[in-house]
C-alpha cells in the first residue's frame, strides 16, 4: 500500500476516506457512516492527518474496536514533501463548528433551567449537529421513541391527602445498593462526543448524588478510568455487549468485576443495529452546510448509499446475533458471580422467561426507540406485566427506560411496580450542555419534582408508591411536549 502523504491526500472525500492517526494510515470510509460522532468530522481530516483531533477524545483502543485489520494501511511513508508541513493546508473552522461556539456563549445561567425539556432545548443547540443527530435518532420514523414518553401521558394519580408528608424520602435500593431516587443512569455510549471528559461527569455528579450509573461497554471513557473516578460508597453497574468473540466477551466481563462494578446488564435488544435515518442523513446535511453537497448524475451508477450505521457494523459482525435463551444465560452465569440483569425485554412472554432463567433483574426497554420500530413503549410493557403476570415482580427486580423526563414519569413507573427507572438522552444532553454541573442539576430537578410529587400524592416513602395511586385512561391526552427543537 502507498502510505505517502501524496497518495493518502487523494483518499480526501467520502467515496474514499483515508487518514492518519499517529503516524499510522487508515481507510476509514466505511466507518464514516458508523461513526458515532458523524462523518463530517471525520472528512475534515480526509486525506490529512487527524491526530490532533482525534488523540484527546478518544481511549487509546478506539482504532482496535472499530477498525479491521484491512482499513489499517500501514505507517505513514515519510517523504520530503511530508517533512514540511508548511505546504499543508490549515483546517478551517466550520459552519456548524462556529454556530456552536455562538451557542455556547449564548446558554442560560443554570438557575435559569427549570426542567429536563430545558436542559434537551439548550443541549441541542450547544451540540455539533452530527452528535446531535446521533444522540437524539429514534429507529425509521421516530414512532417508538415519541410513544415512549407520550405512555406516560396516559396515567394519571389518585392523590391521597390528608397525610402526614413533611418527612418524604424518595430512597431506595436497586440490587440491594442504596439509591437516594428511585433513578439509574441507562448506559448511553460516546458520552465524550457531548463533553471532553465524557461519561466522567456522570461518574462524579452521581457518586456526590447516591445515584447509580450504568456504564457501557463501548462508554467512550475506559470503563477502568471511571472506576477510578467512583467514591468508595459509590455503585456502577455495567452494560454488556455479548459479541461474537465470545473469549473477548469473557474478558470484558471480568474486568468489569475486577474493576468493582456491582452488576451486568446484558443489552438484549441490539442484535443489529436499528435503522437510524436521521444519523446517516447527518453527513448530508453537513455537506449541504458546508456547500459540498452531491447531486445526482444520469448515468451514473448508485453512489456510495451509505446505508447506516447498521450496514457496516453488521459486515463486521461485532453484536453477536444468535442470542438465546438456553446458551447466552448460563453461559454468562458461569463466568461471573455478578447479578445479571436482562437490559430491552420487550414484552410480558420474555419477561416471563427472564424469570425462569433466574436473572435477577429486567430492564424494559426498547433502547429510547433506537431499535425495532413500533416496539411497544416501556411503560406500557410494564403495565401489562402488573395486569398479566404480577407475580413476575415477586422474581426479580423491574426497571424501565425510555422517554422518562419528569419526576411523574417516575413516581407512575414505580407505583405499577418497577424498582427503579432508567433515563439515558437527559444525561448526555446534560453533561453537553453543562458539563458535570449540568448533571448535578439534572439529578437536583429529578430530586426535586419526585419530591414534590410525592408530597402532593400524600406518599411519605416510596412503598406508599403502590397500584391504588395510579391509572391508566383509555383517553387520548394532549401530546405532550418533549423538547422544544
Ligand atoms: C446516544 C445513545 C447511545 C446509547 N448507547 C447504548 C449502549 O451502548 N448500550 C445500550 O445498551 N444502550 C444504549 N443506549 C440506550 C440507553 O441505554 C437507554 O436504553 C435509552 O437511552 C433510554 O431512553 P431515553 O434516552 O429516552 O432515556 C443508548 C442511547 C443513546 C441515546
Amino acid at each position: 500500500m502507498d502510505c505517502t502523504t501524496e497518495e493518502i491526500a487523494k483518499h480526501n472525500d467520502a467515496s474514499s476516506c483515508w487518514i492518519i492517526i499517529k503516524n499510522e494510515v487508515y481507510d476509514v470510509t466505511e466507518f464514516l457512516s458508523i461513526h458515532p460522532g458523524g462523518p463530517s468530522i471525520i472528512l475534515k481530516y480526509a486525506g490529512s492527518d487527524a491526530t490532533s483531533a482525534y488523540d484527546p477524545i478518544h481511549p487509546p483502543d478506539t482504532i482496535q474496536k472499530n477498525l479491521s485489520p484491512s482499513q489499517c494501511l500501514g505507517p505513514l511513508i515519510t517523504t520530503t514533501n511530508t517533512t514540511d508541513r508548511k505546504d499543508r493546508v490549515p483546517v478551517e473552522q466550520t459552519q456548524d463548528e462556529m454556530r456552536v461556539e455562538r451557542e455556547m456563549k449564548r446558554r442560560p445561567p443554570l438557575n435559569r433551567v427549570l426542567n429536563l425539556g430545558d436542559i434537551e432545548d439548550i443541549a441541542k443547540r450547544v451540540l455539533p449537529y452530527p452528535v446531535q443527530a446521533f444522540y437524539s435518532a429514534g429507529t425509521d420514523d421516530e414512532f417508538s421513541l415519541r410513544e415512549n414518553a407520550r405512555a406516560f401521558d396516559r396515567f394519571f394519580f389518585h392523590a391521597r391527602v390528608m397525610r402526614p408528608v413533611s418527612s418524604c424520602d424518595p430512597s431506595t435500593k436497586i440490587l440491594g445498593y442504596d439509591s437516594s431516587l428511585p433513578v439509574f443512569v441507562s448506559g448511553a455510549a460516546q458520552a465524550i462526543l457531548g463533553h471532553p471528559e465524557g461519561e466522567l461527569n456522570i461518574t462524579r455528579a452521581c457518586g456526590n448524588a447516591s445515584i447509580i450509573q450504568m456504564v457501557c461497554t463501548f462508554a467512550s471513557i475506559p470503563r477502568a478510568q471511571i472506576a477510578a473516578a467512583m467514591l468508595p460508597s459509590q455503585t456502577l453497574f455495567f452494560q454488556l455487549y455479548k459479541i461474537t468473540d465470545t473469549a473477548a466477551t469473557a474478558k470484558v466481563v471480568r474486568e468489569a468485576e475486577e474493576l468493582g462494578y456491582k452488576a451486568i446488564f446484558l443489552t438484549v435488544d441490539a442484535v443489529v443495529v436499528g435503522n437510524r435515518e436521521k444519523d446517516v442523513r447527518s453527513l448530508w446535511v453537513m455537506e449541504e452546510q458546508e456547500g459540498k453537497t452531491q447531486y445526482y448524475v444520469e448515468g451514473d451508477p448508485e453512489a456510495t448509499t451509505n446505508l447506516s450505521g447498521s450496514s457496516a457494523v453488521n459486515r463486521r459482525n461485532v453484536f453477536d446475533p444468535d442470542l438465546s435463551w438456553k446458551e447466552t444465560i448460563p453461559w454468562l452465569r458461569s463466568i461471573t458471580k455478578l447479578p445479571i440483569v436482562l437490559k430491552g425485554i420487550q414484552c410480558v412472554e420474555d419477561a416471563v422467561l427472564a424469570a425462569e432463567a433466574g436473572v435477577e433483574g429486567i430492564l424494559l426497554s426498547n433502547h429510547g426507540g433506537r431499535q425495532l420500530e413500533s416496539s411497544l413503549p416501556p411503560l406500557e410493557v410494564l403495565y401489562r406485566i402488573r395486569q398479566q403476570r404480577p407475580d413476575v415482580f415477586d422474581r426479580l427486580e423491574v426497571y424501565i427506560d425510555g422517554g422518562i423526563r419528569r419526576g411523574t414519569d417516575v413516581i407512575k413507573a414505580i407505583c405499577l411496580g418497577a424498582t427503579a427507572v432508567g433515563l439515558g438522552r437527559p444525561f448526555l444532553y446534560a453533561l453537553s450542555a453543562y458539563g458535570e454541573a449540568g448533571v448535578i442539576k439534572l439529578l437536583d430537578i429529578l430530586r426535586r419534582e419526585i419530591t414534590i410529587s410525592m408530597r402532593l400524592l400524600g406518599a411519605a416513602s416510596i412503598r406508599d408508591l403502590t397500584l391504588e395511586v395510579v391509572e391508566r385512561v383509555d383517553w387520548e391526552p394532549v401530546r405532550r411536549r418533549i423538547g422544544k427543537l
